[in-house]
């Protein structure tokens, strides 16, 4: 088998030969996001940068965060003040991401926490990789962070994906993104099927033309899109 029908999403059932999914909020709780890594990366951001703004991707991410406002180089002191306000403003910049993993991994080799997945989440994407479904993430954070979660929520459920997209390829609100990433696949958009928590996302990957189901874990409904409440009651037909 290649492929498995999508009828969520109404009488134009479509075959779905990718999934793309979302890790906070669809895969794991939006909880170890907002309560234990932000507040985690948020509190050691000046120290992460006066020991490591040498390290060559922090250099990077810091030069790429000075281009970001304009072409600046920025001190220290000004990096930690520009991605403190960033996090406070709920943004999501490349190199605030990179520099948030990379003080995560400093945090799960320390075993200052564990990553949470919902139980539902590696039997669905097992099944679905035995269907002949090609399995990618997108996520906000970065290719380091997201490896760094799928390796510490018990067994490396990292195993299953193709590839794991971060915002390297665009941010996850905006259209291009997705029509990147279908590029990438080599597939058709609407072959593609994007899961996520978050409406503005769906709403980016629809105009985009991909097909789209919201995971709502909390049981909600409404919205633009096809819902499913976990990963195994979603309706690939
Ligand atoms: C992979 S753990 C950190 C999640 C994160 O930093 C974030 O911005 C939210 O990511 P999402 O998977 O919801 O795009
Ligand atoms: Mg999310």
């Amino acid at each position: 088998m290649s492929g498995a029908r999508h009828g969520a999403g109404g009488a134009s059932s479509m075959t779905i030969k990718a999934i793309l999914t979302d890790i906070e909020g669809a895969a794991g709780p939006l909880s170890f996001l907002k309560e234990t890594l932000l507040p985690y990366a948020r509190e050691r951001l000046g120290s992460f940068i006066a020991a490591h703004a040498e390290d060559e991707d922090i250099e990077e991410a810091l030069e790429e965060a000075g281009r970001l406002m304009g072409g600046f180089s920025l001190k220290p002191v000004e990096a930690e003040a520009l991605l403190q306000r960033w996090m406070k403003q709920g943004r999501n910049p490349t190199p605030l991401k990179i520099i948030q993993g990379r003080i995560w991994e400093e945090g799960y080799e320390a075993g200052a926490f564990t990553a949470e997945i919902f139980p539902d989440v590696a039997p669905s994407l097992n099944a679905w990789r035995d269907a002949g479904i090609r399995l990618f993430t997108y996520s906000s954070s970065s290719e380091l962070a997201q490896r760094l979660w799928l390796g510490s929520a018990g067994g490396d459920v990292a195993t299953v994906f193709e590839d794991l997209f971060d915002t390297r390829v665009g941010q996850k609100v905006e259209e291009e993104s997705y029509k990147a990433i279908a590029e990438r696949l080599a597939l058709p958009v609407a072959e593609i099927l994007v899961l996520s928590e978050n409406e503005d996302e769906l709403d980016a990957a629809k105009a985009a033309g991909l097909a789209t189901t919201r995971i709502t874990r909390d049981g909600g409904g409404g919205g633009n899109h096809p819902v499913a409440v976990d990963f195994a009651s979603l309706n690939l037909g």
